[in-house]
């Protein structure tokens, strides 16, 4: 049997630790897509991976900023940002052999959310969400049976062109938009684990991704628009309610559409694990913060403008989410420009 092809879509932060550590354990097949400097540098030097417990470098096979100069692929671990996504749904359809499946390792609620629902979401057998989706452009080329859902537990950042640096334990969650246990959600928490980053399989990622959620919706936003680092916002009484009322507010919503996130998901000895370095212990920059300092657009939508959506939609209170969104939105609004 030939190896499967394995694609990075979008290697940066994130992107560039799952590529390091695939090409380290010696994986056949794997290629990166990314563009700019860092692809310049991983072109000449490798890819350096370093964290407290170890730095190694790997070289690159392929690496390229134009992924239609690739063989269709049977797995696409898709890393780029949110906002990113609609624009690069004709060369990920492109890309995806025809039975190939892309796992959207990405923060926030996904652009695939009313696929495969089972019961207590928001309109069933919905289609696309137009504040992730707006032209429809993923769920039409990509389609959302050829997704499965990630949750990233895992902090990294692009210190120089070439070079990614991993804050602390990670742990990648993946599973099927419909909760169930199939051989390729299975087979790529395999691979993950095999190349030394701890993988689950969730057969209920939704709530795992709510759960995340619970870190990311307070933290990012707050986080950009501070620019203090997670420790810093842990240490101000007032930052450290503020987070807590948004917490709520997304607990609050996700409960009027069915998902209890005060119950033990698939995921939650990681979210354990990741509120504490979260909210206490993370010097890390967190992604929205990166972005802010990079003068890249946000990942406003996918992590508030969408819970209020769904709150409004279930006529859910969120009154200083209804606060920080628009400031947010301003902020994104000025970094587009
Ligand atoms: N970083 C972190 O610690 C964590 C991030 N996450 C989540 O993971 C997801 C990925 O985040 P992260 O890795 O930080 O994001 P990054 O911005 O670091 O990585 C995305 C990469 O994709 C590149 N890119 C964008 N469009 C294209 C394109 N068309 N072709 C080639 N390359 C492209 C970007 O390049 P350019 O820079 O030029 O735009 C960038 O290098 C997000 O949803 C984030 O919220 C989750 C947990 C932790
Ligand atoms: C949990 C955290 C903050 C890790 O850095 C993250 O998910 C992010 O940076 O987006």
């Amino acid at each position: 049997m030939t190896a499967p092809r394995i694609c990075i879509f979008g290697a940066g932060a994130v992107g560039s630790h799952v590529a390091a550590r695939l090409l380290h354990a010696g994986i056949p097949g794997v290629a990166v897509v990314a563009r700019g400097p860092h692809l310049a540098a991983m072109r000449e030097h490798g890819l350096t991976f370093r964290s407290n417990r170890e730095e190694f470098r790997v070289a690159l096979p392929v690496a390229t900023d134009d992924p239609s100069t690739l063989p269709p692929q049977d797995i696409v671990v898709v890393t780029l940002k949110a906002p990113a996504l609609p624009a690069a749904a004709g060369a990920l359809a492109r890309l995806l052999a025809s039975d190939g499946v892309a796992v959207f390792l990405l923060n926030g609620i996904p652009w695939w959310w009313n696929y495969g629902l089972r019961e207590g979401g928001l309109r069933e057998g919905g289609g696309p969400l137009p504040l992730l989706d707006p032209d429809a452009a993923l769920w039409r080329q990509v389609g959302p049976e050829r997704a499965l859902g990630g949750v990233v537990m895992s902090p990294n950042e692009i210190v120089e062109p070439g070079v990614v640096i991993h804050g602390a334990h990670s742990r990648f969650t993946i599973g099927e938009p419909d909760g169930g246990d199939s051989p390729r959600a299975r087979g790529l928490v395999e691979l993950f684990t095999g190349a030394g980053m701890p993988a689950l399989l969730s057969t209920d990622i939704r709530t795992d991704i709510w759960r995340k959620l619970l870190v990311n919706a307070p933290g990012n936003p707050l986080a950009a628009l501070t620019r203090l680092s997670a420790k810093d916002r842990a240490a101000d009484p007032e930052l450290a309610e503020l987070g807590r009322r948004i917490a709520d507010e997304v607990t609050d919503t996700a409960r009027a559409l069915g998902y209890d996130l005060t119950q033990h998901g698939d995921a939650d000895d990681t979210m354990a694990d990741s509120t504490v370095w979260a909210a206490t212990r993370s010097e890390t920059r967190p992604s929205m913060l990166q972005d802010v300092l990079l003068g890249r657009s946000t990942e406003v939508e996918c992590l508030l403008g969408q819970v209020q959506a769904f709150a409004r939609e279930r006529s859910v209170p969120t009154p200083v989410i209804d606060i920080v969104l628009p400031i947010l939105r301003g902020l994104d609004r000025s970094l587009r420009r």
